[in-house]
């Protein structure tokens, strides 16, 4: 059994917007990583998976309880971070962290403490004084307080600097190593890649694609643009096996697209031609997300 299943779940808010008929799952301890750009749709999808919202159809499951039936059950056993945390602001940071105990009926407060410390919090200062940063550790701590077996984190790195960010992908894998199931929303590349075994992205309220994590670790394809000083060669390389991903006939240039284990053949072929320049360009996972990232504002132009 999945720890989190979505199956066509769908809510229309007009104006094509909300989400349509998103499906995906995350099995036991997998870490799955949704991306989108803003507005695409991942906060109202991970609200239904809470069962604050109830769908208009589909189905969403966490531990095969019903999202929406079910939730009072499923918070048992989940950890939440919102993307956007709204604190009483005259409560402390440890007043927080005691009252997100005391909620979960907990008293032995050793996890809390070691989070605490782990992200170099002091959680003594009234909410409403405490950086965007310090807030999101209070959440942070409250949302993994009692040691869930799911976890939902939305942006969960929002207002951290780079090194708790990087203490925040060491708590993720330490909680995957205990067989946490994790789905986490992130704009954040690195964290993403750092973390993530599977990830998904979802744009205008679509599912438009899904990775794992060999796609996205060993993102192995090069394009190289090749010149060459001869018009007979830049024909001729046009005629063998390779993938040419652009020809720019005035330059007598092409862009060709090779996995990495091709690169013997690449040269072998070049070796008997006249080359002007070899250019290297990677492409990598990054830049298929900035692509991805920019579809969408062509989208909605
Ligand atoms: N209650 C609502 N009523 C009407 N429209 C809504 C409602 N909630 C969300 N929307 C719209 O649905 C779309 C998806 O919003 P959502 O908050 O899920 O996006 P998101 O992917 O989480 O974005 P971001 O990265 O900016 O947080 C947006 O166009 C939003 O304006």
């Amino acid at each position: 059994m999945p720890a989190i299943k979505i199956q066509g779940l769908t809510k229309d808010y007009g104006n094509n917007k909300g989400i349509f008929g998103v499906s995906f799952h995350i099995e036991e301890g997998e870490v799955f990583g949704f991306l989108g750009p803003n507005g695409a749709g991942k906060t109202t999808t991970i609200r239904h998976l809470l069962g604050f919202t109830k769908p208009q159809s589909g189905t969403s499951t966490i531990l095969g309880l019903d999202s929406w039936k079910q939730s009072k059950e499923i918070h048992q056993h989940l950890g939440y971070l919102p993307a956007e945390i709204a604190f009483p602001a005259n409560m402390t940071g440890a007043q927080i962290i005691q009252h997100a105990a005391n909620m979960r009926g907990l008293k032995d407060m050793t996890l809390a403490q070691e989070l605490i410390t782990m992200f170099d919090l002091d959680p003594s200062p009234l909410i409403k004084r405490m950086s965007k940063g310090m807030k999101q550790k209070v959440g942070i701590v409250c949302a993994f307080i009692h040691d869930p077996k799911i976890l939902i984190l939305d942006e969960p790195t929002t207002g951290l600097d780079p090194l708790m960010q990087s203490v925040f992908v060491t708590l993720i894998h330490r909680e995957k190593q205990k067989g946490k199931s994790i789905l986490m929303s992130s704009h954040h590349f690195e964290e993403i890649e750092g973390t993530c075994d599977r990830i998904a992205m979802i744009r205008q309220g679509r599912l438009t694609s899904a990775l794992n994590s060999q796609d996205f670790k060993h993102f192995d394809k090069t394009t190289y643009k090749i010149t060459f000083r001869s018009l007979q060669d830049f024909h001729a390389i046009q005629k063998e096996e390779f993938t040419i991903t652009d020809i720019q006939s005035e330059a007598l240039a092409v862009l060709v697209e090779i996995e990495d284990l091709q690169i013997n053949e690449l040269i072998g072929s070049l070796g008997k031609k006249d080359v002007l320049s070899i250019r290297e360009m990677k492409v990598s996972l990054e830049d298929s997300f900035m692509n991805f990232y920019k579809q969408g504002d062509h989208d909605h132009v």
